[in-house]
């Protein structure tokens, strides 16, 4: 079916349209190329584009209309018109359709996984300090009867689930285009209204409420801090973000109501101690997203291939959720699938938010482990939006788990008990890990019996930012895919060649297992001259749970150093200076000495014209107020880094902050540390959300699907890049995952033909529940639920 349609496409696309409004789902390409069919397709010699390779920060700091026309264009063609010609008829979609829920005889899902039990143990003890409410809300009987009595049968579920399964709906022939306007107004007012669920215990009147950038799009953009903000961009937390909000109160600056100069993320460079504004905008999609997830109070599931600003657009709505919640913090719960990947975003694993422990047992059981511990309740009943990063590996069977709990603990029928999900990640990166004890295959969320129903909207998000060379965009793309061509494989053997740089910093080299990088690690360093200097990390928190919490940390506890270790910067510093840059360790100083000396005095290898370049960067010193160990007289490392776009820089490196936080703010562990990690040698896991602009990936050890694609594509260009043993039986894209997002394709050429105006995002899903409900009418008004009488009051309809 997909080839007959990629030949009509040859065949009859028409030209592509320039109007983002038209986005494919699910591209990963930034050329013309950008489009699902694109990415199942065996590409051809010359279908990559030859657009030349610019500096994604440099693309990145432009506002959307200034990028280049080809890269725009490139970005911009739509399945709605590619697919315009009804002979590629949605009429044969059903044909294409995919049994999700069937058992795909390929897959063996492999035990041998780097993740370590205690990415999903935290803490069930993780205690907020409040009690529960008395009594539990009640869900609207009617609200109730409506959406048991107008579900349609759920798509064979692998489990039988209490309510709310899957309506493979997005099956259901497009409507017409009168009914989507409808739908959009709708949209607005009922169904699920995640963010409004509390309102429905007490029943205020939604608002309407009009974000900043809604009146003006172009005008919100993510800006790297001042020097003095910096710590907070660099913290998500809830407590970081109140700081700052005072912080920004008492400075009364007029700018705190602009979108983009408020919140955690001021502006500015560092350079010579200069105020120089540096900043990106989020992209079109990526601000309708945001739009969609905080003004609209949808649920939302977006994904997109490496590198298309995913974790980008999480923090922005993290950012913004905390600040429309400022005052009941606990009604956004920031979570993801494993340890690391909430830390990296300031959050808690899902199994910690939940209070299940491993989770292991049957709902019934869990319900009631849950009712005993009164502060993991609260979470259940206070939370009205949760985020869920990286789910591909969050497994299927726990989210219809966490589904039921929530319509159990929250005494609410609707999916999650309406909780507004915010979920985000790429099911064709690390899948869940296997259930070592239950032997079954694994089972990935969109295979949940409740996912469908759980989930508003889902969009692609189809701009990559990370590689800016489009032919290296293809071919990961095709390797994401698992469809190497002749010619991307012939690319990827070619990039074997030995790389090396004249700035002494070294590639990072990949490897899938932690035991191999910390060998290879401990073996350069012992190989390097002179003394370790180590730095230990300043724990604390609960002694209980504290050591559990801190050991998911990117940050080590123990941090040994020498003069010519390779360490990698695992927060941001400022824009050139990002997690993932990699530097040398070329000196170790007191500040004081650094101040007054400067760092050329730190080396002495440097010949004029760097020694000149680096005169320009002096002052990389972090206010006094902010840091104690400013003045304590440490001794520091200091590290030459290569900056994004390849420029020296030398920084004297202090401690940072990690913490772990509850919702409600409350710190449950804080490590104080060096924000450096050694870096000859890296986990796959722990470079998954990762930009490197220098790594050698080894294919030879790679044994799970995805395992490749996400190493590779850490990479931002081939220069950077160098690949040991590539094979294409290496490169495997699971099964059951091409078959969900070449279904997500089906559903978005039924869409995109119904539209009058297409979404401006790929949207696969918005109209889905209007569809199987039929035609679009307002309810009879004896009907209305309560939300539904309430917008109607406010003039929705
Ligand atoms: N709107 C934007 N403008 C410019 N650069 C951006 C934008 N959004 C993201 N980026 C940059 O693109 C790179 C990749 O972003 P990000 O890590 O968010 O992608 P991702 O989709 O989460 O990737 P992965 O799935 O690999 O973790 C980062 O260097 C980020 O700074």
């Amino acid at each position: 079916m997909f080839a007959q349609a990629n030949k009509k496409f040859v065949a009859k696309a028409p030209p592509p349209p320039t109007s983002l409004g038209k986005q494919l789902f699910p591209s990963s390409s930034p050329t013309c190329t950008s489009d699902i069919r694109d990415q199942f397709k065996k590409p051809n010699a010359t279908g990559h584009a030859t657009q030349s390779a610019r500096s994604g920060r440099e693309a990145g700091s432009m506002q959307d209309g200034d990028r280049p026309s080809a890269h725009k264009g490139a970005n911009h063609q739509t399945l709605a018109a590619l697919y315009s010609n009804a002979n590629n008829a949605f009429s044969h979609s059903k044909n294409e359709v995919v049994d999700l829920t069937g058992s795909d005889s390929h897959f063996k899902g492999k035990a041998e996984v780097m993740l370590l039990e205690d990415d999903f143990s935290d803490d069930e003890d993780l205690d907020l300090d409040f009690e529960a409410p008395s009594a539990l809300p009640t869900m609207p009987k009617k609200a109730q009867a409506e959406t048991k009595e107008n579900m349609p049968p759920p798509p064979t579920p692998t489990q039988p689930m209490e309510w709310s399964s899957s309506p493979a709906s997005h099956w259901v022939p497009p409507q017409q285009a009168h009914e989507l306007e409808r739908t959009d107004t709708r949209e607005k007012s009922m169904k699920r209204n995640s963010s409004e669920e509390d309102n429905s215990f007490g029943l205020p009147a939604p608002k309407k409420r009009v974000l900043p950038w809604a009146k003006d799009e172009d005008s919100f953009s993510v800006k790297t801090p001042t020097h003095s903000s910096r710590k907070d961009f660099l913290d998500p937390s809830a407590s970081a973000i109140k700081e700052q909000k005072l912080k920004l109160k008492n400075q009364r600056q007029p700018q705190i109501s602009e979108p983009g100069n408020d919140g955690a993320r001021g502006a500015t460079e560092t350079a010579n101690g200069g105020a120089k504004t540096t900043a990106f905008s989020l992209s079109k999609e990526q601000r309708n997203v945001l739009d969609m997830v905080v003004n609209k109070g949808q649920s939302v599931f977006f994904t997109g291939a490496a590198g298309t600003g995913k974790s980008v657009l999480m923090r922005a709505i993290i950012e913004e959720l905390k600040k429309k919640y400022a005052k009941d913090t606990e009604r956004v719960a920031v979570t993801a699938s494993t340890g690391l990947a909430a830390c990296n975003i300031g959050g808690i694993t899902l199994h910690s938010f939940s209070g299940i422990g491993l989770g292991k047992e049957e709902p019934t059981q869990l319900i009631k482990k849950i009712r005993r511990n009164p502060k993991a309740k609260n979470r259940w009943l206070k939370v009205k939006c949760l985020i869920i990063d990286e789910i591909s590996m969050v497994d299927g069977e726990l989210f219809d788990k966490l589904s039921q709990i929530g319509r159990t603990i929250r005494n609410n029928g609707r999916p999650w008990g309406g909780i507004q999900l915010i979920i985000t990640g790429d099911f064709f990166q690390l899948p869940p890990v296997p259930d070592g004890e239950n032997k079954r295959d694994i089972k990935f969320c969109f295979e949940a019996s409740t996912w469908n129903t759980s989930i508003d909207h889902t969009i692609g998000l189809t701009e990559v930012f990370r590689q800016r060379d489009p032919q290296f965009a293809n071919m990961l793309n095709e390797m994401r895919l698992g469809e190497i061509s002749a010619e991307t494989e012939r690319a990827f053997r070619a990039l074997s060649r030995p790389l090396s740089f004249d700035d002494g910093v070294d590639m990072a080299q990949l490897y899938p297992t932690r035991n191999q990088v910390e060998t290879s690690n401990a073996t350069r360093l012992r190989a390097l001259p002179g003394e370790a200097r180590r730095y230990e990390a300043l724990d604390s928190g609960d002694p209980k749970i504290r050591d559990k919490l801190l050991s998911n940390m990117m940050s080590p506890k123990t941090l040994d150093l020498k003069v010519g270790a390779q360490v990698m910067l695992i927060k941001n510093w400022n824009e050139s200076l990002v997690n993932g840059t990699l530097g040398k360790v070329i000196a170790f100083s007191d500040e004081k000495t650094f101040e007054m000396n400067g760092v050329d005095d730190f080396d002495s290898n440097m010949d004029d014209a760097m020694a000149k370049a680096r005169r320009k960067l002096k002052g990389f010193s972090r206010d006094s107020d902010t840091d104690s160990s400013a003045s304590s007289g440490q001794i520091l490392p200091v590290v030459q880094f290569i900056d994004i776009d390849g420029n020296p820089k030398i920084i004297l490196c202090q401690p940072e902050d990690w913490k772990v936080e509850l919702p409600n703010g409350e710190v449950q562990a804080k490590r104080s540390q060096l924000p450096l990690i050694l870096a000859w040698a890296l986990s796959i896991h722990k470079a998954q959300g990762q930009t490197l602009e220098r790594v050698t990936v080894d294919l030879g050890k790679v044994f799970e699907k995805g395992q490749a694609y996400v190493a590779l594509s850490r990479a931002t260009s081939q220069q950077g890049l160098q690949v040991k043993n590539f094979h294409k039986s290496k490169i495997m894209a699971h099964p059951r995952v091409c078959a969900f997002y070449r279904k997500l394709y089906s559903v978005d050429v039924a869409s995109s033909r119904m539209a009058p105006a297409a979404p401006k995002v790929a949207d696969v899903f918005a109209s889905r529940k209007e569809a199987y409900r039929g035609p679009k009418q307002l309810p009879p008004q004896d009907e209305m639920d309560p939300d539904e009488e309430a917008m109607r009051d406010m003039g929705y309809y």
